[in-house]
């Protein structure tokens, strides 16, 4: 049964919604305020969310952009927007959100879209992940297998390395179904969460604990439970916190902000880098200590083109994908097709594959694919520089306007919070 999550303050309209969605054999649960969804949604697990965008205390907007840096999968999001609020709307689209509906509601549209959304075997998920094999090429077979001896030791932690998008949390998630499928996998990005939330987010906190904190929350550590929690980018986590995060890691025990009793932290930890741990060690900017504690399993992802049988074996994967999904469009990998794949040095590694290739299958006519690679012309590499270095500056230039303020400035540069922190990773352009 599809489970739903409502967050509508408007108590008339909430109880329509509520029944109706009921009666249409969803299963529903029911928040009045922002905040009090937001704690649900990282609490719990739901396949659609139906959002009200005016919430009285936090509104849908900053739930969702909440929700989008803390978790790394948003279950598919439907707004609901005032008149006049179409601005609002059209900001939500292009932060992810999969549609919205104004206000007054057609009760038959809304169903009609949340049935589609349920039904539809394309609904976003960053998670999904291959069912059978990571890759084909020696290095990820060594690390299939690494990884089935790696769960038959569930309390020890274990750091996976490798440049962005090679994929760490696939692995990662590979690891906790090798494990634990049936308990949770809890993803957190330690880079993504704005400083001052991360240790509420971490470790929970009791209420009262400060000013909002209305109630009792859970942190990422206790929803993990029995299962794995995936810390991704822990080399961007605060100095101030890692001593924090050590004393859990060793003691497996945690006290919630403003709390005194020790809870118990089965939970598996699971960090993910693209930095180079050891050099961040040197330069003071992560504690040594808390390194060799995470570290004591360590797996490198090689970047994607250092194993070109993993190109072509994922390459084949998405387009058939591609023609599962839409059997009337049958797309086959040329030989010119896999001269260029080869051919590309692929910096954004199996993510851009992927991109490239779903982008090739859409745009494809007949059997051959539309692949957009650039070629590696001098010309073309020398635009393209240009071009990446005339970005950098322009991002460079707003965040030092901003002193570093990353809503502001990916406000100012009209791109979305999570695509300017990609960008700044890209480029080198730290936190400061
Ligand atoms: N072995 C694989 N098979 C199929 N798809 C993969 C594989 N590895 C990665 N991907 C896909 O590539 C994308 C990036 O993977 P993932 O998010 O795990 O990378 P990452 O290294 O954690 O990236 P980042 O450092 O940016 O967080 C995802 O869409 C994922 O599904």
């Amino acid at each position: 049964m599809t489970r739903i999550c409502l967050i509508e303050d408007d108590a008339i309209m909430g109880e329509a919604l509520l029944e109706r969605l009921i009666l249409e054999g969803f299963d529903v649960e029911w928040q009045r305020t922002g905040r009090g969804g937001l704690e649900m949604l990282l609490a719990q697990r739901f396949d659609l969310v139906l959002l009200d965008v005016s919430l009285p205390d936090l509104s849908g907007i900053d739930l969702f952009e909440h929700l989008r840096r803390s978790r790394t999968a948003v279950p598919p999001t439907l707004f609901i927007t005032g008149y006049g609020s179409i601005e609002d709307a059209v900001k939500l689209l292009k932060l992810g959100a999969v549609d919205y509906l104004t206000k007054p509601l057609d009760p038959g549209e809304l169903i009609g879209k949340l049935r589609a959304l349920s039904q539809s075997p394309v609904a976003p998920d960053p998670s999904r992940e291959p069912e059978d094999r990571l890759g084909i090429s020696p290095a990820m077979s060594q690390i299939e297998a690494e990884l089935a001896r790696l769960a038959r030791h569930p309390h020890t932690p274990v750091l996976i390395c490798g440049e962005s998008g090679v994929g760490k949390e696939v692995v990662a998630r590979r690891l906790h179904r090798l494990q634990c499928p049936q308990a949770p996998f809890v993803a957190v990005n330690c880079a993504a969460l704005p400083e001052g939330l991360i240790e509420a987010e971490l470790f929970g906190h009791e209420r009262g604990a400060y000013t909002g904190a209305e109630r009792r929350r859970a942190g990422v550590f206790e929803q993990a439970g029995d299962g794995v929690l995936f810390l991704d980018e822990i080399g961007d986590m605060p100095l101030a916190l890692q001593s924090r995060l050590l004393r859990v890691v060793q003691s497996r025990q945690l006290t919630r902000i403003g709390g005194s009793g020790a809870l118990e932290v089965p939970a598996r930890l699971v960090c993910a880098t693209h930095r180079d741990l050891a050099a961040l060690v040197r330069a003071g900017a992560f504690r040594e200590d808390l390194y060799y504690r995470v570290r004591v399993l360590e797996i490198r992802i090689p970047p994607l083109r250092e194993r070109p049988e993993d190109v072509f074996w994922l390459a084949e994967r998405y387009v058939a994908e591609h023609v599962r999904r839409f059997p009337d469009e049958c797309r086959v990998l040329g030989a010119n097709d896999r001269e260029r794949l080869l051919k590309h040095h692929w910096p954004g590694n199996v993510r851009e594959l992927q991109h490239a290739l779903e982008r090739a299958c859409i745009l494809g006519r007949g059997p051959s694919l539309a692949l957009d690679l650039p070629d590696a012309s001098a010309a073309e590499q020398g635009l393209k520089a240009h071009a990446q270095a005339g970005e950098r500056a322009a991002i460079l230039a707003g965040l030092t306007d901003t002193g570093f303020n990353m809503t502001l400035t990916a406000e100012r540069l009209g791109i979305s919070r999570k695509t300017l922190w990609q960008k700044m990773k890209r480029y080198g352009l730290e936190r400061r």
